[in-house]
Formats: C-alpha cells, sequence, structure tokens
C-alpha cells in the first residue's frame, strides 16, 4: 500500500474520529515557521504553535526519513483510538510526502522529568509537593489502566518514562509519545516483540531479554513503577555518578534508605499524611518491578491500592 493509499484508508476507517490532516504549508503557518521550540526528542523537535481557532498546540515535526511511514500511521492510529483525561490528545496530522507532524494539544508546564529530579545532594530541593506527586501517579495509573482496559483494542506502550508524560497548568498528568506503542486484541494479553523497545532504566526484563515468557501490558506496568520511585526518590533511576555499587541499582538505594517499618529515610522530615503516601507510593511501586511479571499488580490493582488504605499494603519482596 503506498502513503496516500494508507491515509485515505486511515482516514476513511477513523470515520470523524479521525484527527484533521494538515498541509505543511499550514504547519508552517501555525508554528511561525518554526519559531519557538519547545524541545527536541529523537525522532523530532517539538514547537509551539496556534490554530487558526486560537488554540494553542506542540508541533511534533519529526526527522525527515524515506521510510514508508509505518511508525508514523502506527501513533496516529494509537492516539486516535484514545479519549481520556490522562491521555494526550491528538488534534492532527500532517503527512506530505517525507514531511510529517503531529499536533498535540498544548500542555504549558511540559513533561514530568523537569519536576521530579532534586538539583541538590540533599532532597530539599524538592519542587513538587507530596500531594501533588501522589495525584500524579494516580493519574497516570488511571491513563495506563485505560490504555491497557478502556479502549476497544489494548494499547501497550512500552516508553513509559517521565519524559514521556506531560502536565497541564493544574499539574494534570497526560501520557504522551506513542511511538512505540503497539496496538493488540484486549484478549491475547502477550505480544511478540521483534526489537528491544523502551528507554534503558525503564524497560521491564522480559522486554529486554525478549525470552522471559512474552512481553505484556505488566512490561508497563514495570516502567510504570520504576517512574514512580523515582518520584520518590527525587534521582534518576541510573545515576552513574553514585559512586558505590549498592547506590548504582535505584530499587537497591530505595531498600537501603528504607527502615524496617517502611520509612524512607530521604532527609527530609515526613510526617502525617505525607508519610502516609510517599509508603504507599513506595510500596505500589516496588510490586510494579518485580522481576517475574505475574507478581507485578495490574493497572487496575495499582489504581485500588494507591487509594485504599496504607494498613492493607505488604512491602514486597526484596527486588532482584
Ligand atoms: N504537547 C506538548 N505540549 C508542550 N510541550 C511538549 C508537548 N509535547 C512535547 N513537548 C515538549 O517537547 C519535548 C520533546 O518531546 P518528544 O516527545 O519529542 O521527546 P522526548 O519524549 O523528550 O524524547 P523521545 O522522543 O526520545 O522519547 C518534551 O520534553 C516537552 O518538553
Amino acid at each position: 500500500m503506498n502513503d496516500n493509499a494508507r491515509i485515505e484508508a486511515f482516514i476513511i476507517k477513523f470515520g470523524s474520529f479521525a484527527p484533521k490532516r494538515y498541509s505543511y504549508g499550514e504547519i508552517k503557518k501555525m508554528t511561525n515557521k518554526f519559531n519557538d521550540k519547545l524541545g527536541q526528542g529523537g525522532f523530532g523537535s517539538v514547537y509551539k504553535g496556534k490554530l487558526p481557532n486560537g488554540r494553542l498546540v506542540a508541533v511534533k515535526s519529526l526527522n525527515e526519513t524515506k521510510s514508508n511511514g509505518e511508525d508514523f500511521m502506527n501513533e496516529v492510529a494509537s492516539i486516535s483510538r484514545t479519549s481520556h483525561v490522562n491521555i494526550v490528545t491528538l488534534l492532527g496530522f500532517c503527512f506530505e510526502r517525507s514531511k510529517r507532524a503531529l499536533i498535540y494539544e498544548f500542555m504549558p508546564k511540559g513533561s514530568l522529568d523537569k519536576f521530579i529530579y532534586s538539583q541538590g545532594t540533599d532532597n530539599q530541593s524538592r519542587q513538587l509537593e507530596w500531594k501533588t506527586l501522589y495525584d500524579i501517579a494516580l493519574g497516570i495509573a488511571r491513563g495506563l489502566e485505560y490504555l491497557h482496559q478502556g479502549c476497544n483494542t489494548r494499547i501497550l506502550h512500552f516508553d513509559i518514562k517521565p519524559h514521556n508524560v506531560l502536565l497541564d497548568e493544574n499539574f494534570c498528568p497526560k501520557i504522551s509519545d506513542f511511538g512505540l506503542s503497539k496496538l493488540c486484541e484486549r484478549k491475547k494479553s502477550v505480544v511478540s516483540m521483534t526489537g528491544a523497545r523502551g528507554t534503558a532504566g525503564y524497560i521491564a526484563p522480559e522486554v529486554f531479554f525478549r525470552n522471559l515468557g512474552g512481553v505484556s501490558h505488566k512490561s508497563d506496568v514495570y516502567s510504570y513503577g520504576m517512574m514512580v520511585l523515582e518520584m520518590v526518590g527525587g534521582r534518576k533511576n541510573i545515576n552513574v555518578e553514585v559512586s558505590q555499587t549498592s547506590e548504582i541499582y535505584f530499587p537497591s538505594w530505595i531498600y537501603k534508605h528504607l527502615d524496617q517499618s517502611m520509612n524512607l529515610n530521604l532527609n527530609e522530615e515526613i510526617t502525617g499524611e505525607e508519610e502516609e503516601i510517599t509508603r504507599k507510593l513506595i510500596a505500589v511501586s516496588l510490586w510494579c518491578i518485580q522481576t517475574n511479571s505475574l507478581d507485578r499488580p495490574s493497572m487496575t490493582r495499582v489504581i485500588e491500592m494507591l487509594q485504599g488504605s496504607l494498613q492493607s499494603l505488604e512491602l514486597p519482596p526484596r527486588p532482584t
């Protein structure tokens, strides 16, 4: 199928739900000739823009490629199937020979990574309140649960990480960047993979080795757990600057900072509701990063655990 036939088929299939197709000229106009760059990703640059109706957008202009556009249309198709408060909305796309762009709703606060890593050696410089971190973790869990359970087709994201969570003006999180996502039938919980996918530090063991009993929605659960641990610890899960070996592997670092009663020793005073939130986030994320995917909870269970009482949560086995 050639590119145009592929797009025609896509537009017919999605009918009125298909995002609007824009010409390259329109893209240039809405970004004021790519004037205001918001960031740079692995596949292209993101620019701020404005639609003719005044709505602010983020235009992801993809690097020129001679490929047949299958990955591009895969991202358009995956995200077009979704409609959820915690999933970024795709408003349009451009596909004109080698010129390709995706037009998303604009997220004024940018991506989550800008807010969660501590600036200094202590954690005094934490930028977000614990309650905000908890709400963000819960929102991302809801978005992921929706991808796994709530759409007609199960969508596995495969690249859950703080860079791929965008925040609106109220810090409501939205999952973005569906470039690697894969659609599979709801009933089929395991998919076959043709290549290593995801980002170092967040990839589940079965995705990395591709022989540990299949890749499934539980692989996203693993990445989610790693991300939440980063939110709690205020540091990246791979930290080459940390010299002691036990500190390099992030879950070991978290365990080192946990005392017997699951208190996190983070050089900061946490009490009351904040302490409860922190301990819940830690317990949930440690369950999510279990090596055996069967030991990891579903996202539905993650939401229950986050919303339930702390007393009903057990600390999971130490990760290996
Ligand atoms: N909808 C949006 N609203 C506001 N800013 C955005 C939006 N989408 C992306 N950005 C900004 O552009 C940057 C680059 O985004 P992009 O998704 O291309 O790359 P990435 O996720 O950082 O990296 P990679 O492509 O390797 O996964 C983001 O970090 C964010 O700051």
